[in-house]
């Protein structure tokens, strides 16, 4: 079992499409306050102080905190956030409609120019083995990691992200 925090609310994602190609950055305060509640939940459970990150900064800057207080912590490009190719870092209303509705007709199947697929994400999402208990990532990526089927996912579907410095706990995927 595990347990994943999205990271805290970066500055500037607001009105962006905003995946695994743009790093932007997280308030000190916000990211130090996570790892305190992280801390906290490792203590009351008495899980080995172990964490694992994306190497975005908006997730890795938790993991310098915590390795500020004795926490071994590494990151994994696995628990990197969907790629949008070329629609990363763009605001959703520079994405042309018709580019949209191509996305919105092949849900599953859109590569975003350059970028990945929902399908990959969900594979990349699904197949990760956590070496330790404690992950801080990405708000798509739970929601890859999370889903259940065994309808694939359509734009009807797909659930809202979890909420900034919030957490989902998985059972390892059985092999
Ligand atoms: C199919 C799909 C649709 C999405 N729309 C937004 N996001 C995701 O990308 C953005 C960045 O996530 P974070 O802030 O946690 O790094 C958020 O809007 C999140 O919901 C999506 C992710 C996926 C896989």
């Amino acid at each position: 079992m595990f347990t994943i925090w999205r990271h805290p609310r970066p500055r500037g994602a607001e009105g962006r499409c905003i995946g695994g190609r743009t790093d932007l950055p997280v308030d000190p305060r916000k990211a130090k306050r996570l790892a305190h509640r992280i801390r906290a939940h490792a203590r009351r459970r008495g899980l080995p102080r172990e964490v694992i990150t994306s190497p975005l900064q908006r997730a890795a800057d938790v993991g310098r905190w915590l390795k500020r207080w004795g926490f071994a912590w590494r990151t994994d490009p696995a628990l990197r956030e969907m790629d949008f190719g070329t629609w990363d870092g763009k605001p959703w209303r520079d994405i042309p409609q018709a580019e949209f509705d191509r996305w919105l007709a092949d849900f599953c199947g859109f590569g975003f120019e350059g970028g990945e697929s929902l399908n990959a994400l969900l594979a990349r999402a699904t197949a990760w083995r956590p070496p330790c208990a404690l992950a801080v990532g990405h708000g798509g990526w739970v929601n890859a990691r999370a889903w259940q089927g065994p309808q694939k996912p359509t734009p009807a579907t797909w659930p809202a992200p979890l909420g900034y410095s919030k957490s989902f706990t998985s059972e390892p995927s059985a092999a």
